[in-house]
């Protein structure tokens, strides 16, 4: 076994970078060099242009609906870096906040034919690391030379590509007595995943039988609701519902899942509430910002529970996909248990476009 890191390891640290405005390497075929749009600073745009390789920005098929690009290979689409591009155009290719002031940011030219793997293992990276989904993508002759001459994190793509498929495992760390005021027998797990990820918890009321249905709610973070108070969603109230009808039932598991804003991280969160505010829905923020509606993946639920020694759930929820998830990863829905609270006159829009488009129920 190696000291150095394995490809988990080697991702954490790329995320890192990225989130930093370092450069990475996916090496393998068609090996690129690649770097977070929304990071990137002038001196290393200015680098890139002095490169001998061609580069473009990567975007989802979602942004470039937006930006009426055409995305040749399905799902992104690859923009041509102009030689004389600013930082200020590579922003505002990858940031949705000035469409509406500069609504032509084009016509963009896109390449098509040869491969766009690199260019969706950079998206699914920037993803992964909470950024915004655009890269900054240029190819390399010598990938290996270019990362040593640079001290440059450099990644087997085929292995990232495999990592990144698939969820992390995770380990309880700790767990221990927390009495609450729904309830003083509480305890608090706390999960964490080999990736380097946000941790995960779990709250357990009472001590619930492991063979029969328990009730259950996956609560995906929330910080402006959970913790401010925020009047634009129902999230606040739902966890304290959630909390007080297991206080009361002396028994229950809530799984606070650090999954803000769908899985899309709070920066990105309240880049979709400036859109909201520019007239946009809930959903079309998402689209326009370059995500699907819901980037969440509620089978880490299904582990957690698992792991806890639950098989069969009662769940707190109107999220018909919550449910779907967790049967398909071997967690029994014994009952879907309505959770409407919170509605107020912020938030009545955003409830019903999740019942018209996210297919909520009420
Ligand atoms: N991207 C985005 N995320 C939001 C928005 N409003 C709330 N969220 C996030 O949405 C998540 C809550 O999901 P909801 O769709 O409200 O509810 P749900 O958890 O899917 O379904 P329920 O179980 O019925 O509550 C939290 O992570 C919030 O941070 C928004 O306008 N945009
Ligand atoms: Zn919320």
């Amino acid at each position: 076994m190696s000291i150095g890191p394995d490809i988990t390891e080697q991702l954490a640290r790329a995320r890192a970078d990225l989130r930093m405005g370092v450069p990475v390497i996916l090496d393998g075929e068609d090996a690129v060099l690649i770097l977070a749009a929304e990071t990137l600073n002038a001196e290393r745009l200015a680098a890139v242009h002095q490169m001998p390789g061609d580069s473009v920005i990567a975007i989802t098929a979602r942004r470039a609906e937006t930006l009426k690009a055409r995305a040749y290979d399905g799902d992104l689409a690859r923009v041509q870096l102009p030689a004389d591009a600013t930082l200020d155009w590579v922003r505002g290719i990858a940031d949705p906040a000035g469409d509406l002031m500069t609504p032509m940011k084009g016509p963009l030219a896109c390449a098509r034919g040869g491969s766009a793997d690199a260019h969706r293992a950079a998206l699914q990276l920037a993803k992964s690391a909470r950024l915004l989904p655009a890269a900054l993508v240029t190819s390399l002759d010598d990938p290996e030379g270019f990362a040593r001459a640079n001290g440059l994190t450099r990644i087997a793509r085929a292995d990232a590509e495999a990592h990144l498929a698939e969820r992390s495992p995770l380990h309880r760390v700790v767990s221990a007595r927390l009495p609450l005021e729904v309830s003083e027998a509480g305890r608090l797990h706390v999960f964490r995943p080999e990736d380097g990820g946000e941790e995960h918890y779990a709250i357990e009321i009472g001590r619930p039988d492991r063979a029969q249905p328990v009730l259950a709610r996956l609560h995906s973070a929330c910080f402006t609701g959970d913790l401010m108070g925020s009047l634009k969603c129902d999230c606040g109230p739902q966890l304290r519902a959630a909390l007080a009808q297991m206080g009361a039932a002396g028994q229950g598991v809530l799984l606070y899942l650090n999954q803000e804003g769908r899985g899309i991280g709070l920066a990105n969160k309240m880049r979709a509430y400036a859109l909201q505010d520019q007239g946009f829905d809930t959903v079309e923020a998402n689209h326009r910002l370059g995500f699907e509606d819901d980037e969440r993946d509620f089978r880490l639920g299904s582990d957690i529970l698992t792991a806890l020694g639950f098989s069969s759930v009662r769940l707190l929820t109107n999220n018909p996909r919550k449910v779907e998830m967790m049967q398909a990863s071997g967690i029994r829905v014994a009952e879907r248990v309505a959770l409407a609270v919170g509605e107020n006159r912020h938030n009545a829009a955003y409830l019903a476009t999740k019942a018209a488009k996210s297919g909520h129920l009420l």
